[in-house]
């Protein structure tokens, strides 16, 4: 499975904390991510992530390419509500192509620890079908 790890600046010591609980489910996957949220993950864990741009400089794009050709199955994006972001258009973006490709995805880290639980318990076996790109057990 390909997951991406994605992070707005005041939600990034979430995502670290989230990585290091559920290293053991993640290391099992492919990880992308946005640069900075990626360089703090990798910092925390032993995590390898593939580091796309940084989310302003056009990483939620690069990301929602993959979401574009089906080779991305989750979405774990904890963003800041409270904050605005020059990117904003960037961000709507990648949350409509994941609603257009039914790609789950998560904006909050109560959401995301539902899904990667569920990714754990392999409730993504769906993916294999949608996706045959995915040859992994998930
Ligand atoms: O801005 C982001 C997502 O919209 C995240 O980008 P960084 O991980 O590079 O901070």
């Amino acid at each position: 499975m390909k997951i991406a790890l994605i992070a707005h600046d005041k939600k990034k010591p979430e995502m670290v904390q989230f990585a290091i609980a559920y290293e053991s489910i993640l290391k099992e996957h492919e990880l992308y991510s946005t640069g900075t949220t990626g360089t703090r993950v990798m910092e925390a864990t032993s995590l390898q992530i593939e580091r796309f741009k940084s989310g302003p400089l056009g990483g939620d794009q690069q990301i929602g390419a993959l979401v574009a050709n089906n080779e991305m199955d989750l979405v774990l994006f904890f963003r800041d509500p409270l904050a605005s972001q020059p990117h904003e258009p960037d961000i709507t973006a990648l949350i409509r192509l994941c609603d257009v490709y039914g790609i789950p995805l998560a904006t909050n880290m109560a959401t995301g620890e539902i899904l990667v639980k569920g990714l754990g318990r392999g409730d993504f076996q769906w993916r294999k079908i949608v996706n045959p790109k995915v040859e992994k057990d998930v």
